[in-house]
């Protein structure tokens, strides 16, 4: 990784290293790691058990963790020395690429810069030599959740899933069409620390945008760990059975108290591995007496719960926002990668301020698995595009026509726009479920 002390000389150390667990040399400097990061998002400071919690799930994800020190002595009294003024994590993991292939990518998570170091080029020191570090290992995309929509354009991150929070009124008026075709069962939640893992593989195999799970999920389903460290004995979970008789679904949920009115059960986590086991599940939710509406926090925006619904109005939704960012680091592995959905030639001219994905490629896919791309230099293009937008239309959720009346894609050839959009749909809406 690049050292910004090359801008500010003998200012900062950059530090990477592995998570470690307690009892192991290096767990000091991960634990004050752990401790800057809250303190990067305002959270709590963090006790032993979280530490110790947080880092051996950190440890199953392989996470690198890079720290930014000041070098010397600090003012007496301040924050230690040892405790990083920056910092910034990475793990790999698969995303969904549509019709059910897997490019690994790697997660960029935990970026903080403390007040009193910042608009420093800190950021911008540990993302640009990250992403160059992450190319040269043969990583061809990115992906973080951002914090602020302001900040990550300028690094070629562009929105490529969005969400939303829905509340499902579960009273008298709540009924969906057709009927139960599994079975849903109430089970104890620590069911899920065997089951979410191979439940969730269902959802990752079948779901454009979506991306393996770190550790924390199968954590946070069960009960096992709440937001804040300790366990949540609220959390409860029932389990969807398919017709072999194999759970294919769960949900978690936690009842908000009966001081909370209308009374609402809000949902943990939601793992459907089939059409059939979400409405199952959602049937479920809705009959639970002494209940007046559901909440969920991470539904897809293209939802079939709401055209399953006999009155769709039962469901509002609120806070439509971005969830996942992608950025292209390798264009002819992102984009060979990817089968289309669609027979065409597209020239795309791809504008990049960091140089990776730099250049007019040329995709050439007959409609059926494999695409080629290539550079060249003769071809006029039919598109002209920043990475920040070929990410965002890379799982079709983003509509490069929509891009082009925005001013942000030009359309050089006639209808170029319109046909981009056919080549990158995908078989069902890209839909993102894990948060890093
Ligand atoms: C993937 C994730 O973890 S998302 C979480 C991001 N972290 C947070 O939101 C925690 C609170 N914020 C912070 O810790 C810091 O302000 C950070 C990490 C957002 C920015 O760190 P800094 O070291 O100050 O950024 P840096 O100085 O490298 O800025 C690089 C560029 O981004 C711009 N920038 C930085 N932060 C922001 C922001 N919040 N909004 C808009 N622009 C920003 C800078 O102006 C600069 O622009 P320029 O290149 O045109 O001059």
């Amino acid at each position: 990784m690049a050292d910004p002390k090359e801008e500010k000389p003998g200012k900062y150390t950059v530090h990477q290293f592995a998570a470690a667990t307690q009892g192991s040399a290096d767990f000091d400097r991960s634990a004050a790691w752990v401790q800057a990061v809250s303190h990067g998002f305002h959270q709590n400071r963090r006790d032993e058990d979280y530490i110790r919690k947080t880092l051996a799930a950190y440890k199953a994800d392989q996470r690198t963790l890079t720290g930014i020190y000041v070098n010397g002595d600090v003012p007496p009294h301040s924050l230690a020395a040892d405790v990083p003024v920056a910092t910034y994590a990475t793990m790999r993991k698969p995303l969904n690429i549509g019709f059910g292939r897997q490019l690994e990518a790697s997660l960029v998570t935990a970026v903080t810069v403390r007040g009193t170091h910042r608009r420093q080029g800190i950021l911008r020191g540990m993302i640009t030599a990250d992403l160059e570090a992450a190319k040269d290992d043969g990583i061809a995309i990115a992906a973080l959740t951002a914090s602020e929509g302001s900040i990550y354009g300028r690094f070629g991150f562009g929105v490529a899933t969005y969400e939303r929070n829905i509340t499902v009124d579960s009273g008298a008026r709540f009924r969906l069409r057709g009927s139960m075709t599994g079975t849903v069962e109430v089970a104890d939640p620590a069911v899920l620390l065997e089951l979410a893992p191979q439940i969730f593989d269902r959802v990752q195999r079948a779901t454009p945008g979506s991306i393996g799970r770190q550790e924390y999920y199968r954590l946070l389903a069960s009960g096992s760990i709440g937001h804040d460290g300790k366990p949540d004995t609220a959390v409860r979970c029932a389990l969807h059975y398919g017709a072999d008789g194999a759970p294919d679904g769960y949900v978690s949920y936690r009842f908000k108290g009966w001081d909370t009115k209308p009374y609402t059960m809000e949902i943990v986590d939601l793992v459907a591995g089939s059409d059939a086991a979400y409405l199952d599940l959602w049937r479920f939710l809705g009959s639970i007496d002494l209940v007046d509406v559901l909440m969920w926090a991470e539904a897809p925006v293209h939802d079939p719960l709401a055209w399953a619904m006999e009155d769709p109005r039962c469901l509002v939704d609120s806070d439509v926002r971005d969830m996942l960012w992608l950025r292209i680091l390798d264009v002819p592995a992102a984009l060979s990668a990817r089968q289309y959905a669609a027979a065409d030639k597209l020239v795309l001219r791809v504008a990049d301020a960091l140089g990776h994905a730099h250049g007019t490629w040329e995709l050439d896919s007959d409609g059926e698995p494999a695409a080629t791309v290539r550079k060249v230099t003769a071809r006029e293009a039919d598109l002209e595009l920043d990475v920040a937008d070929l990410a965002s239309i890379y799982l079709g959720a983003v509509s490069p026509v929509t891009l082009a009346a925005a001013g942000r894609v030009k359309e050089l050839s006639p209808k170029a726009a319109f046909r981009a959009q056919q080549l990158f749909a995908v078989e069902r809406p890209a839909h993102c479920l894990t948060h890093f």
